[in-house]
């Protein structure tokens, strides 16, 4: 018998709102994947052959990219800061809504107008994403690199500025920092491994499973 799908779902926030999206599309995985203190890392489901596996979010892409995993669930900010070639992201699930912004102290933001920037150095996950966006405006920016709490950074003199995810700019607020420019808007979008997509039919069915949970 042929390999199972492997389905890389990342763990943290996006598999609560992916957890209704994969039953519609009729993935029931076993009891133990919505057990949060299982330390299991992959999942059989109803279909023998489909298994889920448990990631880290950005570590979604990489299996899936590298073909460990045929299909996975993935914020298309991750998508754009790795922008590996081997992925076709055919449907946009409508979940994880947020966006990549750039960020600084609202004392600073008072006086500061990002017109003016030749140079930032910015404290952030997204070292690509951030590079792209400053370069296309003409600002050089030196990016150090952090996993979280990028609202950190500024009062503890890491980097004056921020780039990160907001989404009710909670988080920004209560680190007394506020939203000075928008890089993307953000949301999970199922991806495919482009060879898988060729060499495994049953893929096919699938997707459009996806498409169906999402529109339906
Ligand atoms: N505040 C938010 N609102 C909606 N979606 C978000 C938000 N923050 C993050 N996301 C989406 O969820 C994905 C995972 O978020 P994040 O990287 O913060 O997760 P995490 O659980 O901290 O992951 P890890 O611990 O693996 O670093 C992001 O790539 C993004 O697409
Ligand atoms: O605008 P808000 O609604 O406050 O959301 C923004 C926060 O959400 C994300 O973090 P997450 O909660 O996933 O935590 P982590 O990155 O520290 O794991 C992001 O990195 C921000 O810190």
């Amino acid at each position: 018998m042929a390999q199972p799908i492997v389905i890389a779902v990342p763990k943290g926030r996006i598999l609560a709102e992916a957890a209704p999206l994969l039953a519609r599309a009729g993935i029931e995985p076993e009891a133990a994947f919505a057990d949060e203190d299982s330390r299991a890392l992959r999942f059989a489901t109803s279909d023998a052959g489909i298994d889920l596996i448990r990631v880290r979010a950005f570590d979604v892409a990489t299996f899936v990219a590298h073909g460990a995993a045929q299909l996975g669930i993935v914020g298309s900010d991750v998508l754009a800061e790795f922008d590996y070639p081997e992925l076709y992201a055919p449907v946009d699930l409508g979940i994880g809504h947020c966006r990549l912004s750039v960020a600084e102290p609202a004392e600073l933001a008072a006086t500061d107008d990002p017109r003016g920037w030749s140079h930032v150095r910015v404290a952030t996950k997204y070292p690509y994403l951030t590079q792209r966006h400053f370069e296309a405006r003409g600002v050089q920016a030196e990016c150090v690199k952090l996993n979280g709490a990028m609202e950190l950074a500024p009062t503890l003199g890491l980097a004056p500025r921020i780039v990160d995810l907001v989404s009710s700019g909670r988080t920004l607020k209560e680190n007394g920092l506020v939203e000075v420019e928008r890089i993307m808007d953000v949301t999970s979008r199922l991806i495919v491994n482009r060879a898988a997509f060729k060499t495994r039919p049953e893929l096919v069915p699938l997707v459009d499973a996806f498409r169906r949970a999402v529109t339906g």
